[in-house]
């Protein structure tokens, strides 16, 4: 296994959260946060705001919340906005990533500027997320599966995000020329952009899924050894658009008047997706509810993996409710692997007994009661 031989040779440098400032955010009134490197546990009973941590963290990284669609729903009640602030050790440098957010707008601090943008704050805390929820990766539509994919290609590759922009502005304009019913020669003329941005924004996600296919079979394998024993486990890559057609020129063209009569882009790389097959079926039909889960582990193990081989920087992994995750062994399994890929995790639990103790020099616990993180004495 190639992950083996890299974690017995390689030891890089981890991304760390140095420390953690909120203010407002959901039931949190203040919290000051000082982390340590290695395995973060937050123990707290039901609703003490754990998972409000773990997606303060990852509205700061991504700009969004993974379980509230409107952000004014996390300002805390009867407060007019929530502020953010974390140190995060990246790259041989402490960046001070800073964010306040009210009912409309956000604003963004990236080292003491103010002329921010998100992707900065994105390149600058680079987080993997788990939580219960995490097996929609596969159970979900493909949207889930882009995100996952183009999480990756826009730290590897950095001419990613500009091709993106580009494609979804090109979609957004043909698709505006659709529905205001523009004569055909008028939206065609949006194709040539659409199909130069949106070409170059798939060769990229095509490159990147055929370098994380061996190393997801190796965590995959580690962590379902029997099931890969007999079973065949396969990822391709659909473009967006059939394989009848030759290309997306073609396929554009082909169904240019049915989109006009809809009024949006049917195909194309915004809806490109992963096919994840066990023995040539959708894998869906084939794993269970946990063998789900361990193959969601895989793909993000997979991404920090060929991050750390390729940039010499480790992920930082938040991992919301373990234990309704994984049964023991496999949690066993994976924090095993974090500590010995060197990976900062902040794991969230409402019990420290369901947290099997696999380095116990590098664990650090935390109890959140009445809105106050405390260090274990
Ligand atoms: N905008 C808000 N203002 C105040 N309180 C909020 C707001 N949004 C959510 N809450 C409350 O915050 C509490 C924390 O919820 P959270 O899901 O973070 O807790 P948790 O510790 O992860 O719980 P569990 O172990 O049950 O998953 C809940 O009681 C919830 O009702």
């Amino acid at each position: 296994m190639r992950y083996l031989y890299f974690l017995n040779k390689i030891s890089f440098p981890m991304a760390q959260i140095d420390c953690l400032k909120l203010q407002h955010f959901r039931n949190l009134s203040q919290i000051e946060w000082t982390l340590g490197s290695g395995q973060n546990i937050i123990v707290g009973d039901n609703a003490a705001g754990k998972t409000a941590i773990i997606e303060a963290l990852w509205f700061l990284a991504s700009g969004r919340s993974f379980r509230a669609n409107q952000p004014k729903q996390l300002i805390q009640q009867d407060h007019n906005q929530f502020t953010l602030y974390c140190e995060v050790a990246h790259q041989h440098r402490t960046h001070r990533l800073g964010l306040c957010r009210d009912a409309i707008q956000t604003i963004i601090h990236l080292d003491g500027q103010k002329n921010a943008t998100q992707s900065d704050l994105s390149q600058c805390l680079p987080l993997q997320l788990l939580t219960p929820e995490s097996h929609q990766l596969l159970t979900e539509g493909p949207k889930a599966r882009r995100r996952f994919l183009d999480w990756g290609c826009f730290f590897h590759y950095a001419e990613f995000i500009g091709h993106w922009r580009q494609f979804q502005r090109a979609l957004k304009q043909r698709n505006m020329a659709l529905k205001q019913q523009r004569p055909l020669d008028e939206i065609a003329l949006w194709d040539k952009n659409l199909i130069g941005a949106g070409l170059a924004v798939n060769a990229i996600r095509s490159d990147y899924l055929q370098k994380l296919e061996p190393i997801l079979l190796d965590f995959a394998e580690y962590l379902m050894p029997r099931f890969n024993e007999q079973h065949n486990l396969t990822l391709s890559f659909y473009p967006g658009w059939s394989s009848h057609y030759q290309n997306f020129g073609d396929s554009l063209q082909q169904y240019l008047s049915k989109d006009r009569q809809l009024g949006f882009t049917q195909y194309g790389p915004h809806r490109m997706d992963i096919r994840i097959k066990v023995d040539q079926q959708d894998a869906l039909m084939r794993l269970s509810r946990g063998q789900q889960k361990l193959l969601v582990c895989s793909l993000l193990l997979a991404q920090a993996q060929y991050l750390a081989e390729q940039s010499g920087e480790s992920v930082i992994m938040l991992i919301d409710d373990l234990p309704a995750e994984l049964d023991e062994t496999h949690r066993f399994k994976l924090l095993n692997l974090l500590q010995e890929m060197h990976i900062q995790h902040l794991v969230t639990t409402t019990s420290l007994e369901l947290i099997p103790a696999t380095h116990k020099d590098s664990r650090h616990v935390f109890y959140l009661h009445n809105s106050q993180l405390r260090p274990s004495t």
